[in-house]
């Protein structure tokens, strides 16, 4: 199995680096405009194998689009990250001519593809990636909610003292500072519900550090985050590739799920070897249909803002 990623900076090796270890494809190909950038971070990695044991095949190429064919899966991280004190919404004009050419470029050469999208601000570039490449909608997925509910169990992990892979949470909505929904109602350690262990302001606590994940971290780094994103998206990978079938929160084409249409934002999905094989729909109460509706509302003003910016 070939997956190309585009972008071969923080995120984009960082998810080279752990598709590769993790063995979960044959092949990797880094495709970066910096001159020889991509090439220097698939040789590093490729370098790594002896040592940690893995067999896959890792390329890096400078703006050769030739090289990417055949991929089952393209992920997209070319782009700007946002520096500290910024939102990821002030991204868009630089990083949507760059995404809407990348995934140009990308069909030409990997027809049958499933694009993963990473750069921000997210939802409105998975967007922007399915109107300009007019693949099917199963086969563009925004990779937010992965990274937002793997912090959110974070959180909760370190707010009650146990490992975050006993807890299950998850975060739905999109995929920005102010209009992430942290499901704190329906988060559980081992089957048995948080708020048995955590108080309401403890609950409230994670949710909003939750919420602001991205931004402390960009403020403790100076640039966004890359650990985990890079993870997250391999995690991603993973699951259609090897068709696992699992459920991840992310940013898809909704036509009626959620009440909501003709916008990309974070919903449960189950992902597979087609991409985005089912969206589940679960049973919300008011307070977080009010505001997945305006966390949606948000989305759909930043979608628009894309009509002036790729005039
Ligand atoms: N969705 C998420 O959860 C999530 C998480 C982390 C970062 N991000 C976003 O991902 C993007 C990348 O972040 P990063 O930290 O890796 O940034 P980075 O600056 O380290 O890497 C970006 C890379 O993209 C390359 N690039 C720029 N234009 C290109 C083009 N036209 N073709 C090919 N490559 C190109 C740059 O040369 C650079 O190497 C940012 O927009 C960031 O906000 C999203
Ligand atoms: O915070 C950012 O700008 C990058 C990314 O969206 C993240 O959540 O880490």
């Amino acid at each position: 199995m070939k997956v190309t990623i585009i972008g071969a900076g923080n995120v984009g090796a960082t998810c080279a680096d752990v598709i590769s270890y993790r063995g979960i494809a044959s092949e990797v190909v880094l495709l970066d405009i910096k001159e020889g950038f991509a090439e220097g971070k698939a040789l590093d990695i490729m370098q790594c194998a002896t040592n940690t044991g893995f067999n896959t095949k890792v390329t890096g190429v400078t703006n050769d689009y030739s090289r990417t064919a055949g991929s089952d899966v393209v992920v997209i991280t070319s782009g700007i990250p946002r520096k500290p004190g910024m939102t990821r919404e002030e991204l868009i004009g630089i990083n949507a001519g760059i995404v809407k050419t990348v995934a140009e470029n990308v069909l030409k050469h990997s027809p049958n593809t499933i694009i993963v999208v990473v750069s921000n601000p997210m939802d409105t570039m998975t967007y922007l990636a399915l109107k300009s490449t007019g693949l099917p909608k199963n086969k563009i997925i925004g990779m937010g909610g992965a990274l937002d509910s793997s912090r959110f169990r974070t959180y909760l992990s370190l707010a009650l003292n146990k490992p975050a892979n006993d807890i299950s949470a998850m975060v739905i909505g999109g995929h920005g500072d102010t209009t992430m929904i942290p499901l704190t109602r329906l988060a559980s350690y081992n089957g048995i519900p948080v708020s048995q262990f955590l108080s309401e302001e403890q609950l409230n606590k994670v949710a909003a550090d939750t919420m602001v994940g991205g931004a402390t971290l960009t403020g403790l780094l100076g640039t966004s985050a890359w650990y985990a994103p890079g993870a997250s998206v391999a995690f991603l990978v993973d699951s259609i590739l090897n068709d696992q079938k699992k459920m991840i929160a992310c940013s898809v084409f909704v036509e009626g799920e959620y009440g909501q249409n003709d916008i990309c934002i974070g919903v449960p999905c189950i992902i597979g070897k087609n991409g985005v094989e089912e969206i589940l729909s679960i049973e919300l109460n008011d307070a977080e249909k009010a505001l997945f509706s305006k966390s949606a509302d948000a989305v759909r003003q930043m979608n628009d803002a894309l009509k002036s910016i790729l005039v």
